[in-house]
């Protein structure tokens, strides 16, 4: 049977991106070293455990900076896909996903306070959507608006949707 992303009530995604270090190392290291860490909030959030959840990572990409100031460093970005979220997606449970995912960057050093747009960050943690729900609040937008436009998000997200036991016939 053929499944299509609209078809995954239940199926959310993560971008992650880094181009400078934090304390857990390189950007690669940083993106390595997070990963059970967002497993594990994705989880706690979704009050389940995780061996009822399935999480498909794709590979660590090394990406030309996209936009911000000039001469930043490249990025290593990578696309965490989670299928089995419990419950139907709403605007509170989603808000509150925000928030951990923001704590979780803060732990790695993120600090937006001294940071230019789309400049450099020792971690950046976007959700991308929850199954083809949409939402417009001020502080979160599903699908990510500029989902679309970014190879650096695109081209994890299909390696995560190959690896995906999923969407194997
Ligand atoms: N889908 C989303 N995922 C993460 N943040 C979002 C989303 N939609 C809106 N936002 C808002 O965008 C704000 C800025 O986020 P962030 O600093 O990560 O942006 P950015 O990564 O520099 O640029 P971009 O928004 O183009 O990815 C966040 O504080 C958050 O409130
Ligand atoms: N290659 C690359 N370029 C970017 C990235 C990123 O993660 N990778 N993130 C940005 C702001 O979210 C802006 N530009």
């Amino acid at each position: 049977m053929s499944a299509s992303l609209a078809d995954q009530a239940c199926s959310l995604a993560v971008a992650l991106g880094a181009n400078r270090p934090s304390a857990a190392g390189s950007p690669q290291q940083t993106l390595i070293d997070v990963r059970p860490q967002l497993e594990q909030l994705l989880c706690d959030w979704a009050q389940i455990s995780l061996s009822r959840i399935s999480c498909s990572w794709s590979p660590l990409l090394e990406t030309a900076p996209v936009g911000g100031p000039p001469g930043q460093p490249m990025y290593c970005n990578a696309v965490l896909l989670i299928r089995g979220v419990p419950g139907a997606p709403d605007a509170e449970a989603a808000l509150a996903l925000l928030d951990r995912l923001q704590a979780l960057e803060a732990q790695y050093g993120r600090d937006r306070d001294r940071e230019v747009r789309w400049g450099p960050r020792s971690l950046d943690l976007d959700l991308l959507f929850w199954g083809d729900w949409r939402l417009e609040h001020p502080r979160l937008v599903l699908p990510h608006p500029r989902l679309h436009l970014r190879s650096f998000v695109m081209e994890p997200l299909l390696a995560a949707m190959q690896r995906s036991t999923h969407w194997r016939s």
